[in-house]
């Protein structure tokens, strides 16, 4: 597609609940060859240990939160504020990840909040999650549910908030299984994807926006996927924390 290179290639390492002085070690050490990258690389660890990788982490790198609340402050046991999160040195957050979606029932409604107050309160920039079980892919209804899922937060970003935003397609079949999309299928729904949005806003937002996929993505699988037309990057999970991550982020490159 005309324009794909104007995209930065963007890379986010999701932690999910994992960590150790030793994965921090680690992960640093891949995170130190990325310098060289082409990419926009954003690092996602528990909340309690931000901090920690604020402190240890290349400047060239820029931290995520895995979650927040729609709140600057107040009576919300358990939770954290963007403003918090800003405060810890986070500059992206991520909503809407499948497993926020299944296991603590998050849903469109309660996504729609949380990016409506990221956006128009504060500054940090959101990674806004999507994507299918595979019972609804199998039933034939993908587009159908990453349309709905997409529709909800687009609700809540203005036009010129695009730049703040990069979607991210994660097929909940693909996710921590090792069943990779293949760069057809992620190809087909990102492109899909993006004539949505331009559907929804116009030619210059969907040419611009940023849709990256998630789902087993390794350094063996990325190169490819990195080729297609219309895939800005990934979003990784258990790679993230290993060597190969460094391949990631250079997965356009070499
Ligand atoms: O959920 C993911 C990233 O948010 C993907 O996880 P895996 O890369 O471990 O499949």
């Amino acid at each position: 597609m005309a324009g794909a290179n104007a995209r930065r290639f963007f890379v986010g390492g999701n932690w999910k609940m994992n960590y150790s002085q030793a994965v921090l070690e680690k992960v640093n050490d891949a995170l130190g060859k990325t310098k060289d990258a082409e990419a926009d690389i954003v690092c996602a660890p528990p909340a309690l240990f931000i901090k920690d990788f604020v402190s240890s982490k290349p400047s060239h790198v820029q931290v995520a939160a895995q979650n927040c609340y729609h709140a600057k402050e107040g009576a919300f046991t358990g939770e954290i504020s963007p403003e918090m999160l800003k405060e810890a040195g986070c500059t992206w957050v991520i909503l809407g990840h499948s497993e926020r979606r299944t296991l603590f029932n998050e849903d469109d409604e309660f996504l729609k909040k949380k990016i409506d107050y990221v956006l128009n309160k504060t500054d940090i920039n959101v990674i806004a999650c999507i994507g299918e079980t595979l019972q609804e892919r199998e039933s034939g209804k993908t587009n159908e549910v990453v349309e709905r899922q997409v529709k909800a937060y687009q609700e809540k970003i203005a036009n010129n908030q695009y730049d703040r935003v990069v979607i991210a397609y994660e097929p909940v079949w693909a996710i921590g299984t090792g069943k990779v999309a293949t760069p057809q299928q992620a190809q087909e729904v990102h492109d899909h994807l993006r004539k949505f949005i331009e559907k929804n806003t116009n030619g210059d937002i969907a040419k611009k926006v940023r849709i990256i996929y998630g789902g087993s993505v390794t350094g063996a699988s990325c190169k490819e996927l990195a080729q297609q037309a219309d895939i800005d990057g990934f979003l990784v999970g258990g790679a993230s924390l290993k060597p190969e991550f460094e391949q990631i982020c250079k997965a356009r490159q070499n």
